[in-house]
């Protein structure tokens, strides 16, 4: 198959975990009689550092003409801390997440039987993680309107919005998500505080009938991020609004052994991106010591849900689990590891390339 795959890496780490998911997919489309063209485009800090827009209408075009779109992180401590940048790298993430109409964030949690020893959660608690979240992308507080400063700038002020619309688009995948899974649903919101949370669950209540065989239950976010830790084994799938979602997936992390490991795909109706759910880590840019877990498992999430190709994603899932079995790993997971990004990544593609072999 010709796939065109857009790439952009964006600062900090991101362009070197991208650079070993790239490597990955080159190594999966050699093996498996595939051509992917890949065409790099700038977005966060380094886009407004050579253009001024952290989303540059050049990239756009990029990402409108590619079948999936590969991203790394951005973000850059010059802009983090100074409140008053007036452009932001993240605005770029936004801007490009809205344009493309990428609704639905799915990130998936899963733990590996081999770092359950290594975890700060007692092994009994880690032990068959496998649940994902849902988390909505171009709505909620992130991008509802008035949002700013008083002319005194004393007071500072966002607004939350969601309506039934955006609720449901992306309740449907995870209600049919759950059908192919366990048949669990979790709705996490604050309903006992917020007008939001309180739509979101009258509409995806009257949406369960749709669902019979789905078991729908309701949590807080409060006492969500509890039971994360606590009791993993309670969920399959989570469905939630944009910043409960970005912040319990971070949490959730924990379970698979580190930030660095988890992946994600943001969908829409015209559009897939895939990343993984980490920012661009700038302590470590430059020196090799980055996790490419995530990025490498959400190219295995690009080939799967925009390419159809089970076999190829399935491939780099069991290289990287076998990777991690055999103990190369990063730092972040096991602090004694001499191995960096590149052996990491250069392992895991030795180790698709046997399998394979050994399977034609
Ligand atoms: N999607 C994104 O691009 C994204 C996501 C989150 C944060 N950010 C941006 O990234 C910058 C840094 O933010 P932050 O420090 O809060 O979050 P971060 O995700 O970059 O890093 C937080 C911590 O997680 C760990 N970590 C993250 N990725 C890792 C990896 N691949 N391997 C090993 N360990 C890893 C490190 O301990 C790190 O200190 C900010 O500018 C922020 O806005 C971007
Ligand atoms: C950088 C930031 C805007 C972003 C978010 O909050 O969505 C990040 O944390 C993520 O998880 O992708
Ligand atoms: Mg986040």
């Amino acid at each position: 198959m010709n796939k065109k795959i857009a790439v952009l890496s964006g600062d900090g780490i991101g362009p070197e975990v991208t650079h070993q998911a790239v490597q990955v997919l080159e190594s999966v489309a050699d093996r498996f009689g595939h051509q992917f063209i890949f065409e790099e485009a700038l977005i966060g800090a380094c886009a407004i550092d050579q253009t001024g827009d952290p989303f540059p209408q050049d990239t756009e075009q990029v990402c409108r003409n590619a079948d999936a779109i590969l991203f790394g992180a951005i973000g850059h401590p010059k802009y983090d801390n100074d409140p008053s940048a007036k452009v932001r790298p993240e605005q770029g993430l936004l801007a490009m997440r809205k344009k493309l109409g990428l609704y639905a964030n799915v990130r998936p949690v899963t733990s590996y039987e081999a770092l359950e020893d290594k975890s700060p959660l007692k092994n009994e608690i880690v032990h068959g993680t496998d649940f994902v979240v849902f988390r909505e992308l171009t709505g909620g507080i992130y991008f509802g309107e008035p949002r700013g400063r008083t002319e005194n700038g004393a007071t500072a002020f966002d607004t939350c919005v969601y309506s039934r619309h955006e609720i449901e688009r992306i309740a449907h995948q995870a209600f049919q998500a759950a059908q192919k899974r366990g048949k669990h649903l979790t709705l996490v919101d604050k309903a006992n505080v917020l007008a939001t949370s309180r739509l979101w669950r009258e509409v995806v209540k009257s949406m369960a009938a749709g669902y019979p065989d789905v078991e729908l239950d309701f949590m807080f976010v409060d006492n969500a991020a509890m039971k994360i830790i606590l009791n993993p084994g309670f969920f399959d799938v989570i469905l939630t609004e944009n910043m409960f979602g970005d912040i319990i997936t971070d949490e959730a992390s924990v379970l698979a052994g580190s930030l660095g490991m988890l992946p994600s795909a943001s969908t829409g109706d015209s559009y897939a991106l895939y990343e993984p759910i980490h920012g661009s880590y700038p302590e470590a840019a430059g020196k090799n010591i980055a996790n490419p877990v995530g990025a490498i498992l959400s190219a295995a999430m690009l080939l799967e849900y925009s390419f159809d190709m089970l076999e190829e994603s399935a491939a780099i899932r069991e290289a990287v689990a076998a990777s991690i079995t055999e103990g190369i790993v990063t730092s972040d997971i096991d602090a004694s590891s001499t191995y960096g990004t590149t052996e990491v990544g250069a392992h895991i593609i030795s180790l698709l390339k046997s399998s394979v072999s050994l399977k034609s």
